[in-house]
């Protein structure tokens, strides 16, 4: 497994060796020791999810506070996404800042999303199956959303041609200046 640093050197994109031969193709998806050996991070995954979306499909920007923040390990089963992450630590010096990468079934990259951080996506393909594990529960009360549009963030989402789908939540969503964010 490779690790490569992004502009936000606490998001890790990994990638797996993948070994083809004539049947097709192997890859270990997750192994906690080559996880550790590629990140420094022994991390405890609790929950795994899985979501399907269509094309134009943009779901985000999501996060958990304490006390169940969540450390997310998201990779793209089918199709592709436009994957973007949001640094709401305060007291980082990239609070407010984003990094995005592809994610497709023929990259198979994985991405490191720490606690302290929103994660949305955008479906590129006619459907997108992401699979992420998670360091800590799904619990509601924590649960967050953020504009995925905040004009402060200014992500550049591909333009589809299309507006995106987005759930009321998400549409309802505050500003980053009225969101709640790590210290
Ligand atoms: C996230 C989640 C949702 N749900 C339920 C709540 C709701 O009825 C339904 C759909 O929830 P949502 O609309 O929040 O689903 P979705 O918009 O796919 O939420 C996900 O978005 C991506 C970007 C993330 O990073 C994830 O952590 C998660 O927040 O599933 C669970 O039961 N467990 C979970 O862990």
């Amino acid at each position: 497994m490779r690790a490569m640093a992004l502009e936000i050197p606490e998001v890790i994109l990994l990638e797996p060796v993948v070994h083809g031969d004539a049947r097709g193709y192997f890859f270990e998806a997750y192994n906690r020791r080559a996880f550790l050996a590629a990140t420094g991070l022994d991390v405890d995954f609790v929950q795994d999810n899985e979501s399907r979306s269509r094309r134009g499909v943009l779901r985000g920007l999501h996060y958990q506070l304490p006390p169940h923040a969540q450390g997310k390990l998201v990779r793209c089963i089918e199709g592709a996404v436009f994957d973007v992450v949001v640094d709401l630590r305060r007291s980082s010096p990239t609070f407010g800042r984003w990094v995005a990468t592809e994610l497709s079934d023929e990259n198979k990259r994985q991405l490191w999303i720490p606690p302290g951080f929103a994660h949305g996506f955008l479906a590129l393909s006619e459907y997108a199956r992401l699979f992420y594990k998670t360091t800590d529960y799904y619990a509601p009360q924590c649960d967050r959303s953020l504009r995925y549009d905040d004009p402060t963030l200014a992500i550049a989402w591909p333009d589809l041609g299309m507006e995106p789908l987005v759930s009321d939540k998400d549409r309802s969503a505050p500003w980053l200046y009225a969101a709640e964010c790590f210290s």
